[in-house]
Order: structure tokens, then C-alpha cells, then sequence
């Protein structure tokens, strides 16, 4: 495949790549990256020996370069990245920065890994994006200086005309998709890291999208002096001329490590296999080291084998372990001080703000996040205030009441499975975020908490300002505002268990079924379905005690019936009341008496209320659990 007429390799040909560069990105300490004989294997289902899947890989990037990591899909790419970026299992020989090993936490602070799938917030802007990104990082520089290294981002990504573009949501379309991959990486070098890892950073882009987001990763590279290294699938031609090197893997093993414009030599000389002209050389490397789908599969190997065999003997092989371990000895050992991490660990109050204010923005301009819950309980509140429309204070509305605190407490509860998705988002990005060291559990937990809460409040008012007066509960002011309080407390406890939940099992599908089907166990054992006197044992002690829907209902009802009363029937001989309360002989029933059938008494507000907190801040302190335990 040739290059694409309307793009060149040569990123200087490009007027819009002679912008500026960003100048806290420049890297003056890092002058390589190598490590030597590195192997992984992981255990065998089939067999007590452990697969091998790397063998014995030795690299060297220098500052400056961008080293593409290239092979067969299973042939080892992601698991060299990992081990190099030091994000998963331990690495089993040290990788070294200016020939020596780093302590972990020294290592990552001066790198970072830009994953595949984009760690972006669609309701942000791309400036807020970058601006965000910088505030959790880096907590000590100055607004001004902020300011300056974002638009020195923006600049050096090619997305200063889409700043104030939004990344895109479910409702309205942003950036295309190389544009988020540019400020996907753009985010992650905010904190000017001397080495960037990606993880196949043109998967699912057109050619020209891929070579644009190479083209500017090279760009940084060599302005700013980083080291790259990059896992890709299969580049068009003109994205593979992009490259500085090679490392080419098919099944673990070193088919080529070195310069991209050295593959010709090396292969017409070494192996006696010329490089066709007028073919994607990324393609004809992979089709040589690919033998999935070879007719003779015994004759590739050998071939295969024979290729690896001839790396091992060749000349560049020896010069590399020469380089490698030149970088070893080199004296130039790597001591980072204060100013290379000073920067890097705002505190938790900060972290949390900045969490805080992030999400915020996402709450209000994400319909998905309060948005359709706010519209959804809207309209849930004008169904229920119409169809249990204006109900007098009769015997015949006291079963439509209890129907009705019910069905609406429980229902709430129920529906807070529609923050499932918008939870999803949070967590993905909180996952990608912790993984590269800007925050923990704790601050996560805490700014969810803090974001959600005012919304949860709002959705309670709204609901009860419209249903409690259209169906005419208890009207006074001090029923209204205790209705209030029992459903956001309601909402908080359901919002927390779909919080432990979704975080316990991250997926839409199962978190969804999960929580469904927690609230429905909830609602059968809160009170109404059995009264609690009927309840079986098993379920009263074992479940009916903390289950949060118990506390709102009973409150609710104690909230309707303790104080009020009720007229009964008027027949044709006197009166028939279906209570039968000490007012009987007025033709009235006391509400206690329909409390008394599920045994609730008032004067025990507070303690339901410590004991409804208990449960909020446990979900809370589960779902923290989590966070922090999962790797
Ligand atoms: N934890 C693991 N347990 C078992 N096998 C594993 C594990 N991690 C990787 N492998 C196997 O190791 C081999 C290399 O996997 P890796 O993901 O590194 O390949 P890759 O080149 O990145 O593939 P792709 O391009 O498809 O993402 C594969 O055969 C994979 O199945």
C-alpha cells in the first residue's frame, strides 16, 4: 500500500505540525529505555509446565525515538507492553531508565500508559479535558502556568480549533475518533512523563486517522525529547514510516528489533528475503511471522523458527546486547529529585474537589447521568399524584395510601438502577485513572458521594412537592418535610447499593440484574407484602432487619397514619368502620389502629434514622472496599 497522496510521512511537511511545543514537556533526564532477556509465561491448562508466551526479548528506545511494537494478534505485544510500563505481574528482570531500575513508584511518575479504549468523559470539553487532567496530577503549579501547558497541548495535538468542543456523549456528537485518540494521549503527557506507553493507539481509526495520531506522537517524541513505544496491529505504509524502530514478536519470540528503515538491509542480508516493493511493508512482516493461517503448517514453522534462529545470530542481535548493556555501564545513572515528583501528588481534599467539580460539570450536561432520572421520577410523580388523585381522609383511601407509600418508596428505590450506565462511566474512568497513580479508592468514593447527594435531594423534592399534594397525604408542613427526608434517604441507601454492586461486578448487563434483583428481595421483605408479624424467621432475622426499604415504609406510614384519622362508612344503619380504633363510636378510626396491624409505633424516629445512616454509609464502605481490593 502506498502513502495516501493527501498525507506524507514526513511530519515536517505538515504547516499546522510547526506549532509551538509545550515546554514542561521536554524530558532532560531520560536518555533511554531498555531492559534485557525478558520472558513471561503464565500456567498451562493442558499441562503442568508453564506456557511460555515471551521469550527473551532485549530492547533499547532512546529519548527522542518511537519504537513500534508489532506482531500476529496472540504473539505477545501486550504483554512486553505491560511488562514494561510495569503496570501488571512484577517483571521478572529489572526495565531500565538510563540503564538503572527505578522503585516502582519513582518509574511511574515519570511514565504513563495511554490505554486502548479512550479514558475520556464525553461531557467535557477538550480544554476541560486537558485541564482536569493537570489539576489531579499536578496540585502545585500555578493557574497561570496551567493555562499556558494546556494550551501548549492543544497545540502540539492539532486540537486548538475543537477546544472548546465537547468529547462527545450519547446525545451529542463531538470529536471524531482520531481526535479523541490525540487528546487521549494529550491528557496523559499533561504531567511531562519522560516515556509513554500505548497500547495499539490507531485500533479502530481509517489510515489517515492512524497516521495522524502517529504522526503527532513522533512529533512529541522528537521536540520534546520523550521515548515512546507503541503496540500496533497492522499500520497503513505511511503510518509504519512514521516509526524509529521495530520490534517485531510472533509467538514471544524477537523476529527483528531495530531501525524501520534498516528492515530492508537486514532482511535481504540476514535472511535472504527481499522486501517487495509496492507492498505495506507492515504487511508482509506480519505475513511472514504469521503462520495461523499457512496451508503447510509444519513448513512455516520451520521457516518461522529459522527466522528467529537467524535474529538470535545476527549482527544487529549482538549490537543491541552491546547497546544494552553500554546503556548498563554507562554511568549515567538515573536519581530523580524533588523536582521530578514534587509536582505529581496533589492532596486528597484537592483530588476530591477536582473529582468533585469534574463530575458536576458531567451531571449537569450529561442528560445520562441525573438528567433522565430527574425526568423519569418527574414523570413518575404525576402518574402517581393522578391516578391516586386527591384521596379524602376516608376509610376507603387508607388502603390506597398504604398502596401508595409503597409502590412509591419501593419503586424509587427500584428505579435507581438507571444510574447503573452512568455509574459504568465513572468507574472505567476511575479504573484507567488509578492504574496510572492520580487517585485511590477514598477520593473516588468521597466525590461520588458529594456529587450525587444534591441531586438525590432535588429528585426527592421534586417527586414529593408533586405527588404528596396531588394525592393528599397528611397536609402539613411537618409531614411533608418528614416524607421528604424518609425518601432521600431512600434514595442515598438505593444510589450506594448500585454503587457496591456495579463495582463489585463492573458490567452493564449483570449489574443491572443484580441490582434488580436486590431491590426486589428488598421490597418483599420490607413489610408490606408480609406484615412483620407473619413474616417467616428466616426472612425476618435474616434479611427484613437490614433492609433499607423496611425503615423508609414504616416511617412513611407512621408519618401518615400516627396523627391522623380517618371517617368511616356512613350505612343505612349507622356507621361501619373497617378499623375498629377507640373511635369507633364517633364513626372514626384513629390511623395507629391500621399501624397497629403491622405492629409500628411512632417515638422511634431517631433510631431508624441512625440505623437507615448505618446502612448508607455500609453500602458506602462496601463499595470503597471494593475499589480498593480490586487490582
Ligand atoms: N493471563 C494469561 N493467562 C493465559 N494466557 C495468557 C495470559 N495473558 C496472555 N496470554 C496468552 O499469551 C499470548 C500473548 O498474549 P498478548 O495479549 O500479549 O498478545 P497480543 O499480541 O497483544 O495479542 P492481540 O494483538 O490479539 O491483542 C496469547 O496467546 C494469550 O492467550
Amino acid at each position: 500500500m502506498t502513502p495516501p497522496s493527501s498525507f506524507s510521512s514526513s511530519p515536517k511537511m505538515a504547516p499546522d505540525l510547526e506549532a509551538h511545543s509545550s515546554s514542561h514537556l521536554r524530558n532532560t533526564t531520560l536518555k533511554s529505555l531498555s531492559w534485557s532477556s525478558l520472558s513471561a509465561s503464565v500456567p498451562s491448562p493442558n499441562s503442568s509446565q508453564p506456557k511460555t508466551i515471551l521469550t527473551s526479548s532485549t530492547g533499547l528506545v532512546k529519548a527522542g525515538e518511537i519504537l513500534a511494537i508489532m506482531g500476529p494478534s496472540g504473539s505477545g505485544k501486550t504483554t512486553l507492553l505491560n511488562l514494561l510500563s510495569r503496570r501488571t505481574t512484577p517483571s521478572p528482570t529489572p526495565i531500565l531508565l538510563n540503564g538503572s531500575p527505578l522503585p516502582l513508584q519513582q518509574f511511574q511518575s515519570v511514565t504513563r500508559f495511554v490505554e486502548q479504549t479512550d479514558s475520556l468523559i464525553g461531557a467535557l470539553t477538550v480544554r476541560e479535558t486537558l485541564h482536569f487532567a493537570s489539576r489531579l496530577s499536578s496540585a502545585s503549579i500555578a493557574k497561570r502556568e496551567r493555562r499556558q501547558r494546556v494550551e501548549g497541548l492543544l497545540e502540539s495535538f492539532g486540537l486548538m480549533e475543537q477546544r472548546d468542543v465537547v468529547v462527545g456523549t450519547a446525545t451529542k456528537k463531538g470529536l471524531s475518533g482520531g481526535q479523541k485518540r490525540r487528546l487521549g494521549v494529550a491528557k496523559e503527557v499533561i504531567t511531562g512523563p519522560g516515556v509513554v506507553f500505548l497500547d495499539e493507539p490507531t485500533s479502530g481509526l481509517d489510515a489517515r486517522g492512524g497516521w495522524e495520531v502517529v504522526r503527532y506522537l513522533k512529533r512529541i517524541a522528537r521536540e520534546n525529547n520523550l521515548i515512546i513505544v507503541a503496540s500496533i496491529h497492522q499500520p497503513s505504509t505511511a503510518t509504519f514510516n512514521l516509526f524509529d524502530k521495530l520490534l517485531l514478536l510472533s509467538e514471544g519470540k524477537t523476529h527483528y528489533f531495530g531501525p524501520v528503515e534498516g528492515l530492508s538491509e537486514y532482511y535481504e542480508g540476514q535472511m535472504g528475503m527481499a522486501l517487495p516493493w509496492h507492498v505495506n511493508p507492515a504487511e508482509w512482516l506480519l505475513e511472514q511471522v504469521n503462520i495461523d493461517y499457512a496451508e503447510d503448517k509444519e513448513l512455516a514453522r520451520g521457516r518461522l523458527e529459522e527466522m528467529q534462529l537467524g535474529w538470535e545470530r545476527s549482527e544487529l542481535k549482538r549490537r543491541l546486547d552491546e547497546d544494552v548493556a553500554a546503556a548498563e555501564k554507562g554511568g549515567d545513572k538515573l536519581v530523580l529529585g524533588d523536582d521530578e515528583t514534587k509536582e505529581k501528588n496533589p492532596g486528597m481534599a484537592s483530588v476530591v474537589m477536582t473529582l468533585v467539580h469534574r463530575s458536576f460539570i458531567k451531571s449537569y450536561r450529561d442528560v445520562v447521568a441525573y438528567g433522565i432520572r430527574l425526568a423519569m421520577y418527574t414523570g413518575l410523580a404525576i402518574m402517581m399524584g393522578t391516578v391516586w388523585l386527591r384521596l379524602p381522609a376516608t376509610q376507603d383511601s387508607i388502603i390506597p395510601f398504604t398502596n401508595s407509600i409503597f409502590y412509591g418508596s419501593a419503586f424509587l428505590s427500584f428505579m435507581a438502577v438507571a444510574y447503573c450506565p452512568a455509574y459504568l462511566e465513572d468507574y472505567n474512568q476511575y479504573t484507567k485513572e488509578k492504574r496510572n497513580g492520580l487517585y485511590g479508592a477514598t477520593a473516588m468514593t468521597l466525590s461520588n458521594f458529594l456529587v450525587g447527594t444534591p441531586y438525590l435531594f432535588l429528585i426527592s423534592v421534586v417527586f414529593s412537592v408533586i405527588s404528596y399534594w396531588l394525592s393528599n397525604f397528611q397536609p402539613t408542613a411537618k409531614a411533608f418535610f418528614t416524607w421528604v427526608f424518609w425518601l432521600f434517604l431512600d434514595l442515598l441507601a438505593a444510589e450506594g447499593l448500585v454503587v457496591f454492586m456495579t463495582s463489585l461486578f463492573p458490567s452493564f448487563v449483570i449489574s443491572l440484574a443484580l441490582v434488580a434483583f436486590a431491590n426486589g428481595l428488598w421490597m418483599s421483605v420490607d413489610g408490606f407484602m408480609v406484615p412483620p408479624g407473619t413474616l417467616n424467621v428466616f426472612w425476618k432475622y435474616v434479611f427484613h432487619y437490614w433492609d433499607y426499604q423496611k425503615y423508609v415504609f414504616e416511617n412513611m406510614m407512621i408519618n401518615e397514619f400516627s396523627e391522623r384519622v380517618y371517617s368511616c362508612a356512613e350505612t343505612a344503619d349507622g356507621c361501619h368502620c373497617m378499623w375498629q380504633t377507640d373511635l369507633a363510636d364517633q364513626c372514626l378510626i384513629r390511623g395507629q389502629g391500621v399501624l397497629d396491624q403491622y405492629g409500628y409505633k411512632p417515638g422511634y424516629m431517631g433510631k431508624d434514622v441512625g440505623i437507615m445512616t448505618a446502612i448508607i454509609v455500609g453500602y458506602r464502605i462496601a463499595g470503597w472496599l471494593v475499589l480498593k481490593l480490586k487490582k
